[in-house]
C-alpha cells in the first residue's frame, strides 16, 4: 500500500531533504537545497527531476515534460515522470539509468549505472493495462543489470549484483545476481 501523496508540496519537500540536503535534522530551505544540489550533479539531477515529478502529478504536464526532457538529455539518465519513487533514492552513477514509468521504487535504494528498469512489452491490451514492476525498500542495484517483466516485485532490503537480469519475483532479504558463463573464443584468422 502507498502511504505517499506524490501531488503533496510536504512530499517534495521530504524528498528534497532526505535526497538532496541529505539532512532530516536541518530543516528545509529551498536556498540549502540548490547549494547542495549545485555541488554535486548526482543530486542537482534528483532536484530537478523531484521538482518535474511534482509539477506532473499536479498536472502542470507541460513544464514538467520540458524540465524531464532537459536534463534527461544533460545527464544521460531518463526517469519517466509517472515513476512512483518514494524518498531516499540514491545513485552512484547516474549515466545510463532508465526507469519506466510503469515502477514504483520503495524508501532509500541505490541504483547504480547503467541499470535500467523497464516493462517487456507486450502487445496483448489485457496484459498492457495491468503491467508494473515493484521494487521495495532499501534495494541495492549493481551497475549493468536490467530489470524487466511485466508484472515484477522485488522485495525489501535486496541486493542485486552487478550485470544481473531480473525479470522473476524476487523474495525480501537476500542477494541475487545471474550466473555468468564467463566463455572466451579467440578465432585466428
Ligand atoms: C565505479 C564503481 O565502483 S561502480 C560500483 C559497481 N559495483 C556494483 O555494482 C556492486 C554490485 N555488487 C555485486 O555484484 C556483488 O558481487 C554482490 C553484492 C552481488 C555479491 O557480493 P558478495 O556477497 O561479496 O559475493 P562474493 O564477491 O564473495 O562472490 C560470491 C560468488 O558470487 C559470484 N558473484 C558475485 N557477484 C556476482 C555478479 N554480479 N554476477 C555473477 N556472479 C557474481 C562470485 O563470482 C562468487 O562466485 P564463486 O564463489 O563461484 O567464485
Amino acid at each position: 500500500m502507498d502511504s505517499y501523496d506524490y501531488t503533496s508540496y510536504r512530499f517534495l519537500k521530504q524528498c528534497l531533504s532526505v535526497e538532496v540536503i541529505k539532512s532530516n535534522d536541518k530543516k528545509f530551505s529551498w536556498r540549502r537545497a540548490m547549494l547542495r544540489s549545485y555541488k554535486c550533479h548526482d543530486r542537482r539531477f534528483i532536484f530537478w527531476w523531484r521538482i518535474a515529478s511534482f509539477l506532473h502529478h499536479k498536472t502542470h504536464s507541460k513544464l514538467a515534460n520540458y524540465i524531464n526532457r532537459k536534463i534527461s538529455l544533460k545527464y544521460g539518465a531518463e526517469i519517466n515522470l509517472n515513476a512512483k519513487i518514494k524518498p531516499g533514492i540514491s545513485f552512484a552513477h547516474l549515466s545510463g539509468v532508465i526507469i519506466t514509468g510503469l515502477a514504483t521504487i520503495g524508501e532509500n535504494c541505490h541504483i547504480r549505472q547503467n541499470t535500467t528498469i523497464g516493462v517487456g512489452g507486450s502487445r496483448y491490451s489485457e496484459i498492457k493495462d495491468k503491467r508494473f514492476i515493484i521494487i521495495g525498500d532499501n534495494v541495492e542495484i549493481g551497475a549493468h543489470s536490467c530489470i524487466i517483466g511485466n508484472t515484477l516485485t522485488i522485495g525489501n532490503n535486496v541486493i542485486i549484483g552487478a550485470m544481473s537480469f531480473i525479470n522473476k519475483d524476487i523474495p525480501d532479504n537476500c542477494t541475487c545476481y545471474t550466473k555468468k558463463e564467463n566463455i572466451l573464443i579467440i578465432n585466428n584468422a
